[in-house]
């Protein structure tokens, strides 16, 4: 699904502004849009705030990176999905078109709904409480948060699990026992395929890339790092950050690899 932006400000213009100035541009903007786009972004007032205008940007937009900046942006179509902190679709901003992509990374039958991660993936039940409620002011209905007990609590233990798995891995990293932190971080992606959080596998990929090249291994390495290149390009991310530190780091490790053909050869 692809959706354009009905409203895009720059961050720049929301800082640069006194509030009651800000409002009334905004409201002003609102109104110029065409009769049908103006309604339908006139009915998303459901956040908190006194002004209708906070009540529609502060619960319906996403921040995206355009140009050297940010900014925020309300997509209609994007504004109507919910939260699910188990989601079957992830956002892909694309920068130079202006345009959100709602991608699935699992099989959506018709009549499913669609579902987004409003919070960083793969939050515990207390972290994510707490974020959705401080930025969203949402209290989380989603199926997971609504499962039976023992479901809620294997999830628990698998995002534990996973947090404890990253930090020890970062300790063997820090440590120089590259080995064991490959271990551990094919450890961790287990638990990520139980919670279901396959946006995930490009950080995975990228770890391993990182943890490849440390190792020495640079075959590896650049495998590794295609993979997230690819995963990136594939299901992308809201910013394009993720992608372009990937990419630089797979130029770097093809640099490596001719540098030492390089050498063997003289
Ligand atoms: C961007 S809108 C999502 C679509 C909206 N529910 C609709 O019907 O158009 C965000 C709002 O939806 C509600 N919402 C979304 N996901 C939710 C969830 N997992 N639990 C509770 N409320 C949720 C909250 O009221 C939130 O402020």
């Amino acid at each position: 699904m692809l959706d354009y932006p009905a409203v895009l400000v720059q961050m720049d213009f929301l800082a640069g502004n006194k509030a009651h100035h800000r409002r009334r541009l905004m409201k002003r903007a609102i109104e110029q849009l065409p009769k049908e786009t103006k309604e339908r972004v006139w009915k998303l007032q459901r956040g908190k705030g006194e002004h209708e205008v906070d009540k529609i940007l502060g619960v319906n937009t996403q921040t995206v990176g355009v140009g050297d900046g940010l900014a925020i942006a309300l997509f209609l179509e994007v504004a109507r999905i919910n939260h699910s902190c188990r989601p079957n679709a992830y956002y892909r901003f694309h920068a130079s078109h202006l345009t959100m992509e709602i991608v699935s990374h699992s099989t959506i039958e018709a009549g499913d709904e669609i579902t987004l991660n409003y919070a960083p993936l793969g939050m515990t039940y207390p972290q994510r409480t707490r974020f959705l409620k401080e930025n969203w002011d949402i209290e989380c209905t989603c199926s997971l948060c609504l499962s039976e007990e023992h479901d809620i609590k294997d999830s628990e233990t698998a995002r534990r699990q996973m947090e404890e798995l990253r930090d020890t891995m970062l300790d063997a990293r820090t440590n120089k026992f590259y080995n064991d932190a490959i271990t551990i971080a094919k450890d961790w992606w287990y638990f990520c395929g139980l919670e279901g959080l396959l946006p995930l596998e490009m950080e995975y990929h990228d770890i391993l890339a990182d943890l490849y090249a440390l190792k020495g291994d640079l075959e590896n390495a650049i495998r590794y790092a295609r993979m997230a290149l690819d995963g990136w390009v594939r299901l992308g991310s809201v910013d394009s950050g993720q992608l372009e530190n990937s990419r630089a780091v797979l130029m770097r490790l093809w640099a490596e690899q001719e540098a030492k053909i390089a050498r063997l050869g003289a």
